[in-house]
């Protein structure tokens, strides 16, 4: 890796318990923590233009590696200015490195000490992902913060299984940073592996830390290990990282899953689930979810949630809504997508003001409390 350029830096601005609120600066703006990624991962967010996605307040977007190597793949991405020119997005852009989504959706794949060889999920075509060509194509995109190359095992897994693919995810990572290309205000997040056992992860973390980079992401969770393992993992987890940089867990999660992991000392998350529910009728408010297509909301002319302050809100009913998914329109999606969202940027900044004014616990009380009390 170049050393000259100053790369990113989070920057603390309050803490309650594990929990902390700060800013990440990069060269494509500052972003408060803790902070939700909108998943856009061929370039776009399901169903959302990225004025949509402004409106939600979202400060920064996921993208795949994966994908946009299989299509339009990373040479003409670059020849169409970069990913911020291609979807008109401004703000930091934070592309995962192609390794777990090999895992769950290359068709076939065969994995060596090297690297891994796939076929595409699309056209069948074959397909090689490496550390190397893995943070050359996530230079191509331009991504702000880019992640390094790993592999992420199924769980369950033996400890002996788990300890092998972590230090193979640690050798890549050395790989991943030798080939990162140091710029102003961009950066690297090395990934922490060793599943939920406390010795791998410790470990992992030291490997990662001896390397040094912009920030570090907490992998191998939301691979089905269930919220109480995770919240364990993390509990002994991210007081081993460094305070003065941002920590992400990949892959998080539901309101719930955010709220417990930001008060374990986690500042960044992805997750498909708000927008991937907004195309399947399901809404997330302050009550919980609910289904739409549900019979129920048939004649229902409330707002989804009173509390909705995106742009899209008070327009719409329970009722249009519920017409619109039973129609097959694809408003419905399109508007549930975008409730969703705001919704999930909403509960960060409830959560970060807390922080900010030492009531964490209290939110966390009245948030749990609502979410159980069901549909208004
Ligand atoms: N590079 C890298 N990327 C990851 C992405 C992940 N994403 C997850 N979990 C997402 C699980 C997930 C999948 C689908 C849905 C929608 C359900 O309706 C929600 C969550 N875990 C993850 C772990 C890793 C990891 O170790 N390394």
């Amino acid at each position: 890796m170049t050393e000259q350029a100053t790369k990113m830096t989070w920057v603390p601005e309050a803490a309650c318990g594990q929990a902390r609120a700060g800013h990440l600066h990069t060269r494509h703006g500052t972003v408060p923590t803790p902070t939700f990624m909108p998943v856009g991962t061929v370039g776009t967010v399901k169903g959302m233009t990225m004025d949509a996605v402004r409106s939600t307040g979202a400060g920064i977007v996921l993208g795949n590696t994966y994908h946009l190597m299989l299509r339009p793949t990373a040479d003409r991405v670059q020849k169409l200015g970069g990913l911020h020119k291609m979807m008109d997005w401004s703000g930091p852009i934070l592309t995962d490195s192609g390794g777990f989504q090999v895992m769950s959706l290359g068709a076939l794949r065969k994995l060596d000490q090297d690297g891994v060889t796939f076929q595409s999920h699309i056209d069948g075509s074959k397909h090689r992902l490496s550390p190397e060509i893995s943070t050359d194509i996530q230079y191509k995109l331009d991504a702000t913060i880019s992640m390094a190359f790993d592999e992420c095992p199924a769980l369950p897994a033996t400890p002996e299984t788990l300890r092998k693919s972590m230090e193979l995810s640690m050798r890549w990572a050395a790989r991943s940073r030798e080939a990162f290309t140091a710029r102003e205000g961009y950066g690297q997040f090395g990934i922490v592996q060793g599943g939920t056992e406390r010795d791998l992860r410790e470990y992992s973390v030291k490997a990662l830390t001896e390397i040094g980079f912009e920030g570090y992401a907490i992998g191998g969770l939301a691979v089905g290990e269930g919220q109480e393992l995770m919240f364990s993992t993390l509990d002994f987890t991210t007081p081993l990282l460094p305070q003065d940089k941002a920590r992400y867990l990949m892959g998080v999660g539901t309101p719930d899953d955010l709220l417990g992991s930001v008060m374990r000392g986690v500042d960044m998350f992805d997750c498909v689930m708000p927008s991937r529910a907004g195309r399947t009728a399901r809404a997330y408010t302050e009550r919980g979810y609910i289904n739409l297509r549900n019979a129920r909301f048939a004649e229902d002319t409330r707002p989804i949630t009173p509390h909705d302050d995106s742009p899209m809100a008070d327009r719409y009913t329970r009722a249009y809504l519920h017409h619109l998914f039973r129609a097959g329109e694809m408003l419905g999606p399109m508007l549930l997508t975008w409730h969703n969202l705001a919704y999930y940027q909403r509960l960060m900044r409830q959560i970060r003001a807390a922080i900010v004014d030492g009531t964490l616990n209290e939110l966390a009380i009245k948030l749990r409390e609502d979410w159980s009390k069901g549909d208004w």
